[in-house]
This record gives C-alpha cells, structure tokens and sequence, in this order.
C-alpha cells in the first residue's frame, strides 16, 4: 500500500458531500419506490437524461434531446457498445500518447488502430489525413495525459475534416472537463459540429465518485437508432437508485455548488504543490503548469531509465505514473535524460504535500 500518492485515478472522497447523498438517497426510497420496483430504462431513467441535457447544455454547450443520451457504467463499456456495431475494417486514430484503456480496448476488439502524435495544440489534423482514419479519439478538453486544451482554431480544422467524408466521426472524451483554473471553458467539439459527427462522452468519475461508475455518452441520430435496435432489449447500467439520487443531486444545484467549491480546493492545493516541486527541485524540473483537470505534467532532468523510476517508486510505496504508462505502442523513446511523469493531486492531502515532493525528491537524489 503506498504512503504517498501521485496518482491521478482517484478523487478527493474527503470531500465528498456524503450527508446530502444520503438525504438525496433517502428522498428516492420516499417517493420514488415504484421506479425502484420496475427496471430502468435502458439508456437510463428519462427525467435523469433531461437534468444532464440541461445541464451541459448550460456548462459545455452541448445540444441534445435526452433521447440521445445512453448513461452506462463506465466509458469504456459504452464505447465497447458502439464500437461493436462498427465494422472492424474502420480505421481509427487516437492521440499518442493518449488513454491507454480505449486504445487497448479497440486493440482487442481487432480495430486497426493509429496513434497520431500530438503539437503544443493537441492532436495533430496533418497526421490525420496522412493516415486518413474514419474514427478518431480525442480529449480537447484537457489531453490525456498531456494536459494541452485544444485551441477553438485546432476544434475548427479537426471538425472540417470530418465534415469532407460523411462516415467520419469524431469521439470526444470531455472527462475532467469541469476542472479549469483562471482559464476559460472552451465549448466543446459538439457545441460546434454542424454535421452531427461528433459522439460525446462525460462521466462523474472526476466530479464525483470514480466508484459510482456513472458516465454517459452523446450520439447522433443516425448511430442513436442503430444502438438502439442493438441494445434496446438489454438491461445493464449504474443502480437505479444512484441514478435518481444523482437526478436530485444535479436538479437541487448541489452538483454544481459541488464542483465550484472543488474546483477552488482543487486549485489551492495544485499550487501549493507546484511551488513546492519548484522550491525542492528547482531548475531540475519542468512543469507543463496548464491549469485544468486533476493532474499535469511534468520532466525531471535524471540518468534513472523510466523503468528505475517506476520500480524505485514501487519500493518507497510512491504511488507514480510515468509517460510509459501512456505510450500506446512501445515506440522506442530515446531515453533522454528528461523523464516525463504525471503528477495527480486530487486525493493528495494538503498536509501531505511537503512529505509527498520530499518523497519524490528522494528517488532523484
Ligand atoms: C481519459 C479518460 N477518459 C475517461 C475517463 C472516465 O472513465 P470512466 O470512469 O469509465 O467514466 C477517465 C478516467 N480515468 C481512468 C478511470 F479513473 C483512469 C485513468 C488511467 O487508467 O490511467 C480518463 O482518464
């Protein structure tokens, strides 16, 4: 078990706004006990889609009716369930280096999948159409793992190319796209898609609990009704009670007072780490300080080989993801002596962090 933690999996549960849950909760065991004696709608409960489609409608710019929302249990099971109706001849694309369980999740399910490279502007529109994909992946809001916030200019020319071939798609992974720091929200891919294109995904594993495995997916018209007559008759998906305990938790506004009064924690607490990390490290390390999500980037100027860190941080119970844990395929890095690590700090405790960089420090030393 580690001492110390960098990851950038979890969320600050302390935090977590555990009595109004339950009050919401037992409002649903209240007045609510004859939808949880029947079995939920199979995109998920109706009136829950309708307080999400507001919602984002308001946050992220995103227009849609609640009949194209699918709510599931997890990203990766609702793009399994689309991407299964795909033929597997469809090439697809996804950032390199990017979110490891979707590239492995399409590697599995026999896609030919491409890793394009990414610029300081996020993926790289040139390399799309070298490689000329029909689907590609990406994270605008804040790439994973490399933190960089797609510029308006960069959505633009990415939505153009889709736009020149009717069977392009564009999957649009807005996961911790709540959290901005002095930055402004850019309106998603979607809010600008005129072709109908552009499939979203969001979840409440960043927002709220990663354990509730609630997240839901956007698709248009014409993917919507083939899903539909694929699942329609399938019943899977989150509990109903936390589904309509989530509904009064977004309808009451405690959703947002939530994430508002994260959004300030999480802000303090990321820059005290990182004036931190300058003061112990000083020169020797380079921080990607790009002021969104849950974790950033950093490189730290060493001779110690990406597997030394990983096994050395194992040993002094760091909890510590390097780059490699992203490379989509093992392209063969010339090992520079500036190792690329992804620091989380959503569950680090405030307290910690002087003992957590000292920690750090003392793999480098
Ligand atoms: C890039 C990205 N897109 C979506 C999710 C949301 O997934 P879900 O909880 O299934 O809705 C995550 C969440 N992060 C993963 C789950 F915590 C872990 C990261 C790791 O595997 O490194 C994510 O990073």
């Amino acid at each position: 078990r580690p001492e110390v933690t960098f990851s950038h999996i979890a969320t600050d549960a302390e935090h977590f706004p555990f009595k109004k849950w339950r009050r919401y909760q037992q409002k649903v065991f209240d007045h609510h006990k004859k939808q949880l004696s029947l079995l939920p709608h199979p995109q998920g409960p109706y009136e829950l889609r309708e307080s999400i489609a507001a919602m984002i409608a308001l946050t992220r710019g995103v227009r849609c009716r609640p009949e194209q929302i699918i709510i599931g249990s997890g990203t990766q099971p609702l793009i399994h369930k689309l991407m299964s109706l795909q033929s597997r001849t469809t090439p697809i694309a996804v950032e390199n280096p990017g979110y490891q369980r979707f590239y492995q999740l399409l590697k599995d399910m026999d896609f030919k999948v491409e890793p394009i490279d990414l610029d300081e502007q996020g993926i790289s529109v040139d390399t799309i159409r070298k490689k000329d994909p029909k689907w590609v992946f990406v994270t605008p809001s804040h790439q994973f793992p490399t933190g960089t916030i797609m510029p308006i200019n960069r959505r633009i020319k990415l939505l153009n190319w889709a736009a020149e071939s009717p069977d392009r798609y564009i999957v649009e992974d807005d996961y911790d796209s709540e959290f901005k720091y002095e930055t402004d929200h850019i309106p998603s891919l979607q809010s600008l898609d005129r072709n109908r294109q552009v499939i979203y995904t969001g979840t409440f594993s960043k927002t709220l609990l990663p354990s509730l495995r609630i997240s839901y997916m956007i698709l248009p018209p014409d993917l919507l009704s083939r899903f539909r007559s694929a699942y329609g008759h399938w019943i899977d998906g989150p509990s109903g009670l936390n589904l309509w305990t989530l509904k009064y938790f977004i309808d009451k506004g405690e959703y947002s007072r939530h994430i508002k009064r994260m959004n300030a924690r999480y802000k303090a607490k990321r820059a005290k780490l990182i004036r931190e990390l300058h003061r112990v490290f000083g020169d020797k390390i380079t921080i990607h300080d790009i002021p969104a999500g849950l974790h950033f980037l950093v490189e730290i100027d060493t001779n110690l080989s990406y597997q030394d860190i990983e096994e050395q941080a194992k040993e002094r119970k760091i909890e510590l993801y390097t780059i490699r844990r992203f490379f989509l395929q093992d392209i063969k890095m010339a090992e520079t002596n500036k190792k690329k690590l992804i620091i989380g700090f959503a569950n680090m405790k405030e307290d910690k962090i002087r003992e957590s960089v000292q920690r750090l420090a003392s793999l480098f030393s």
